[in-house]
């Protein structure tokens, strides 16, 4: 069954929603430019509310090594996602699994990653405007073949609406969604969240 991760939580109260929709994973933004950012203190509290076998990722965009392993342990993270241009260096010298996100303009977007020795890829859409959280797609052909390379995360404009396409096209490892379940930035609508998981899922 294909795992979910709701991306961009910044309350105890969509983590729950998120939670009992049946997410795998929630995904907690470390990056003052998003609208989706949370400190420490609100991300730490999060996690203390959730139940058992919910992983956490923490999201990070070109943050310095020591902030994103010190924001790991505090909040107790259990994978970190890279968002920008980190190298493969850095992406090994993080204390928990990671998973290096792709920003997807076409073919040449996956030359790197195979140099990449990370747990997962994430494939979200690229836009000049912004690292990601932009509810926009990209090619899923090119996520058929990035397959090759490790388990694939498809990101990038999914909706309640074209999940059940995407993963009967892609037969992704997971799925990652933040705006489109979203009533605004940072704040999830809890039926567009139920009807994703349930239709990511094919339930
Ligand atoms: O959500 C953000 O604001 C954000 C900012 C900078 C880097 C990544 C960001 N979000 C990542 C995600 O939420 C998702 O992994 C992915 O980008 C899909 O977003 P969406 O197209 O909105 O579903």
């Amino acid at each position: 069954m294909t795992r979910v991760k709701i991306c961009g939580i910044t309350s105890a109260c969509d983590a729950r929603l998120a939670v009992e929709a049946g997410a795998d994973a929630i995904g907690l933004i470390f990056f003052e430019k998003s609208p989706r950012n949370v400190d420490l203190e609100q991300a730490a509290r999060i996690v203390a509310e959730l139940p058992p076998f919910i992983q956490t990722v923490g999201l990070f965009v070109n943050a310095p090594l020591d902030f994103v392993n010190e924001t790991a342990d505090r909040v107790g993270l259990d994978l970190v996602q890279l968002h920008g241009e980190e190298t493969p260096e850095f992406c090994a010298a993080v204390r928990r699994r990671v998973m290096k996100a792709f920003r997807v303009k076409g073919a040449e977007s996956l030359v790197p990653m195979p140099s990449y020795r990370v747990a997962g890829y994430v494939l979200d859409a690229y836009s000049p405007n912004a690292h990601g959280g932009t509810g926009e797609r990209f090619d899923w052909d090119l996520a058929v073949q990035a397959k090759n390379y490790g388990p694939i995360v498809l990101a990038g404009g999914l909706t309640p609406e074209n999940v059940a396409d995407a993963v009967a096209q892609v037969v992704p490892y997971g799925v990652d969604v933040s705006s489109g379940v979203e009533l605004s930035p940072g704040k999830k609508d809890p039926e567009k969240v139920r009807q994703f998981i349930l239709r990511a899922k094919g339930l």
